[in-house]
């Protein structure tokens, strides 16, 4: 089983995906992937949102629950929504604790920014395991102005720089590192004795991770660092008209899909 202690044991990088259901999960778990996130990125990915404000602590714990149960090895991490961090220190606390205690989660991720720092101390100190997340948090989409490179400045990259060391120092067991330039993440994952994982943040993180629509090509739009690594839509289509066309031919179902019960032979 992973654990967040043995997460950067190797030289091996650290594999994460997302997935947000038993199926896909036991997918994930079975490929060998590290870390299976339940996202917050599920409200694009699968609720049908246009962003992740929308989504609302039960269908991340709802969500956690369903993959935990399908998953043997890959650590389960629960991505914390909107406002059910941050606006109140307590609360935000005993919604982590519940995704650990009801959910069967292993961890919780949290976007970060200076006030999370506090409480990823208290969370860790009540043995509640955090997951880091700076650069693009696209749950401040509105004060950023758009799905946008960060740290591209001198300035914004020291606040991701200062931002990683206060939450590894407040108990952080890892990083996201989203859509960052490449040479930003190099060197926080140089700074930190934490292993980084990237999305958009180049090769030297200690791990990638990706949205799994984007990587097997579920989605009908994926953003410009990600990779389709097979056509899931394609199958799934191939699939759908193929009942469609033998339901309407009446192929099917077939004689070995049916049951004649000899005993209703007088039924009319
Ligand atoms: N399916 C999916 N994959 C993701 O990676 C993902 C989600 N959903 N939902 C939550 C966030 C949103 N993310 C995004 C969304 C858009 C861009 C994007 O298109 N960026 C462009 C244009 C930015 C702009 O001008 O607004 C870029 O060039 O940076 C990047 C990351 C990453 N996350
Ligand atoms: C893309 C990852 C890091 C994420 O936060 C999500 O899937 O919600
Ligand atoms: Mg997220």
């Amino acid at each position: 089983m992973t654990t967040t202690r043995g997460l950067r044991e190797g030289d091996e990088p650290i594999t994460m995906l997302t997935a947000y259901d038993a199926p896909t999960a036991a997918v994930v778990d079975e490929a060998g992937i590290d870390v299976v996130l339940v996202g917050d990125s599920m409200g694009n990915a699968v609720l049908g949102y246009d962003s992740t404000l929308p989504v609302t602590f039960e269908e991340v714990a709802s969500r956690t629950a369903a993959v935990a149960r399908a998953t043997e090895d890959a650590l389960v991490v629960a991505d914390m929504p909107f406002l059910s961090f941050g606006v109140d220190e307590a609360e935000s606390v005993r919604n982590a604790g519940r995704l650990l205690k009801e959910a069967d989660a292993d961890a919780v991720k949290i976007e970060s920014g200076p006030h999370t720092v506090e409480t990823t101390r208290r969370m860790t100190d009540i043995g509640i395991p955090v997951m880091a997340h700076l650069g693009l948090t696209p749950q401040h989409v509105n004060r950023l102005g758009g799905y946008t490179r960060q740290g591209t400045d001198q300035d914004a990259a020291e606040e991701i720089v200062d931002l990683a060391g206060e939450h590894v120092e407040a108990g952080a067991f890892a990083l996201v590192l989203e859509h960052v330039p490449a040479n930003l993440a190099g060197a926080v994952t140089e700074a930190l004795e934490i292993p980084t994982i990237g999305i958009g943040a180049g090769p030297d993180c200690d791990g990638q991770v990706l949205v799994i629509n984007d990587a097997v090509g579920l989605g009908e739009w994926s953003p410009p660092f990600s990779r389709q690594f097979g056509d899931v839509r394609g199958e799934m289509l191939d699939a759908v008209e193929a009942y469609e066309e033998a339901v309407m031919s009446g192929e099917f179902p077939a004689e070995e899909h049916s049951h004649v019960e000899e005993e209703l032979e007088d039924l009319y």
